[in-house]
């Protein structure tokens, strides 16, 4: 009998144990902030602005922090260093994800990319999705960044309040057309404005505590629905998000047994299936999340230039003198003048860092072995943070650096696939797109999307500020963020004028004679391959 108290008494002694070590800091992991028994850190993680606490934490904690939530841990890097020693150069054991039971099993099926742990399947895809976005690639769709710019330029011209939606139409209906052959003409079409109200959803639902909650104590994934709100909205948001992609995915699979198709990222997938035999869910989830990481990005990247702009008018007068002496007035910049608007790149290469829109480097990593760092051990399984915002805002790498000041990119001539790859941390231009394995693969894409962008606006207007009754100038804080994976900066107004009568009749005519020659013109949508049919010279 006493044998038997015993032996309770003992149990009952090493489950309170193990209880109480839920929480605590071991002694040789990277330090961070004290902790409490049972949550470690999770009372001081913020709901808002998480990047300038991250940010303070490193300052206080070093390069490498870490931080313990709940049963997890989450290894901070905040030195390019650091990023490249780890995510970079140990990428072997350093791609995996964390579990997310509400972003990624309960809202995407398991089927986003983003998400997907580091095994087969996300090798078969991102082999996939590689095909599509890998430099040649990118440099086929150059018609397509082409014509949707032009339209952007000619609706700032004509609605310049809507400037913002101009932007994102234009990244929109690039993916698109990259995606699954079929254009967003305008910003009220109704499957641009569900995929942006779903990915708002999305972003929402996984910022709330309770999705962080249920990842840190798994065992709340078995309360009922009426007693965990987040998860019924999860697997709602699921049901609509797949309806929709599925929708998108079967009629390219249609266009694409019909002939129908434009070359995009559908066809390779078709061609794939038939070979491999995934099923239309995952076909769907693929080519439906592709959208989502690559519109928001790319235009909250160019709000945070239209931002940059008007507060550094010194720095957008001289982007134009640049612009005014290697193109002049009679044509537009075009992708084949990036390497000759070198004060341009060094404009995009500064946004990136000034304004990161994956601000925590988007989703963390995980790594898959225990290792160590410094002297200090990474536990397996631990998710593995690129504090982007931490290192773009280190004084010691870059001087005064909420200052917009291209100069420090003004002799780097590399694009930004090879900066991320250049072993010296130090000679990297930013981390926005992340690192090793998972680093973003629409990078070249999105270089293309981002010069063009930014050289077209300025070769056609000035961006000023608003000036109020008084005659103040009305200026944006650009410390005030949206909140998300993606962020961007508040919503500002801005006064976007052409330089001139010719620039602004330019851009009237060439966006009539893209739609003329490229667009049919019921549908809007491309009347035949730019390739095919040679209309790229004319975008
Ligand atoms: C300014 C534009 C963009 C930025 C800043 C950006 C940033 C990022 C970041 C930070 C990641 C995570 C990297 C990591 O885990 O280390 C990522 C992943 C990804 N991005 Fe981008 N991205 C941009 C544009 C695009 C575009 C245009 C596309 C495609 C059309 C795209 C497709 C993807 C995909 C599919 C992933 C998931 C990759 C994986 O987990 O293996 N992105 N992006």
């Amino acid at each position: 009998m006493l044998t038997y108290t015993l032996l309770a008494l003992a149990g009952l002694v090493a489950i309170l144990m193990r209880l109480l070590s839920i929480g605590r800091r071991p002694k040789n992991y990277p330090p961070g902030p004290p902790t409490l028994p049972l949550i470690g850190n999770i009372h001081q993680m913020p709901l808002r602005d998480a990047h300038l606490q991250f940010e303070k934490w490193a300052r206080e904690y070093g390069p490498i922090y870490s931080l313990i939530l709940g049963t997890k841990t989450l290894i901070v890097l905040s030195s390019g260093k650091a990023v490249k020693d780890l995510l970079d150069k140990k990428s072997g054991i350093y791609s995996h994800r964390q579990e997310m039971y509400i972003g990624q099993t309960l809202c995407s099926g398991d089927l986003r990319l983003l998400m997907m742990g580091y095994g087969p399947r996300w090798r078969t895809f991102r082999k996939m999705v590689h095909g599509l976005l890998n430099v040649s690639a990118a440099k086929s769709y150059v018609p397509y960044q082409m014509l949707e710019n032009k339209q952007m330029l000619y609706e700032m011209l004509n609605q310049p309040d809507l400037f913002l939606e101009s932007i994102r139409r234009y990244s929109n209906a690039l993916t698109t057309t990259m995606v699954f052959g079929w254009r967003t003409p305008t910003y009220e079409d109704d499957k641009m404005k569900q995929l942006f109200d779903g990915f708002a959803d999305f972003a929402d639902l996984n910022q709330t505590g309770t999705a962080a909650l249920i990842d840190f104590f798994p065992w709340l994934r078995q309360l009922p629905d009426f007693l965990s709100p987040a998860q019924k909205k999860a697997k709602g948001l699921h049901k609509h998000e797949k309806a929709l992609y599925l929708s998108h995915w079967l009629r390219a699979k249609d266009e694409f047994q019909k002939g129908l198709i434009q070359p995009c990222f559908c066809v390779g997938m078709a061609e794939a299936q038939k070979a491999d035999g995934f099923s239309d869910d995952q076909a769907a989830y693929i080519s439906g999340t592709l959208l989502e990481a690559g519109s928001d990005t790319t235009s909250s990247t160019l709000y945070a230039f239209v931002q940059a702009m008007l507060l550094f008018p010194e720095v957008q007068r001289k982007a134009q003198k640049e612009l005014d002496r290697v193109i002049g007035l009679d044509r537009m910049p075009t992708i084949d003048d990036e390497p000759n608007l070198q004060y341009v790149r060094a404009c995009m290469k500064e946004t990136l860092r000034w304004m990161p829109t994956t601000i925590l480097g988007a989703v963390p990593h995980a790594v898959t072995q225990d290792d160590t760092y410094r002297g200090y051990f990474i536990p397996q399984g631990a998710g593995i943070m690129n504090n982007v915002w931490a290192i773009h805002m280190d004084p010691e790498r870059h001087q005064s650096p909420r200052t917009f000041d291209p100069e420090r990119y003004i002799n780097d001539y590399q694009s930004l696939a090879d900066a991320a790859a250049n072993p010296d941390s130090t000679k990297r231009d930013q981390f926005t797109f992340g690192a090793g394995r998972r680093i973003c693969p629409g990078i070249h894409v999105a270089e293309r999307s981002l010069f063009l962008g930014m050289s077209r606006m300025l070769w056609a207007f000035d961006i000023e500020p608003q000036v109020d009754e008084q005659g103040n100038k009305v200026l944006p804080d650009p410390d005030r963020l949206t909140q998300g994976f993606v962020c961007m900066p508040e919503k500002f107004p801005a006064v976007i004028r052409p330089r001139s009568s010719v620039r602004a009749e330019k851009v009237v005519k060439e966006w009539e004679d893209a739609q003329r020659e490229c667009l049919d013109p019921e549908t809007k949508q491309w009347r035949q391959a730019p390739a095919k049919s040679g209309m790229a010279s004319k975008v």
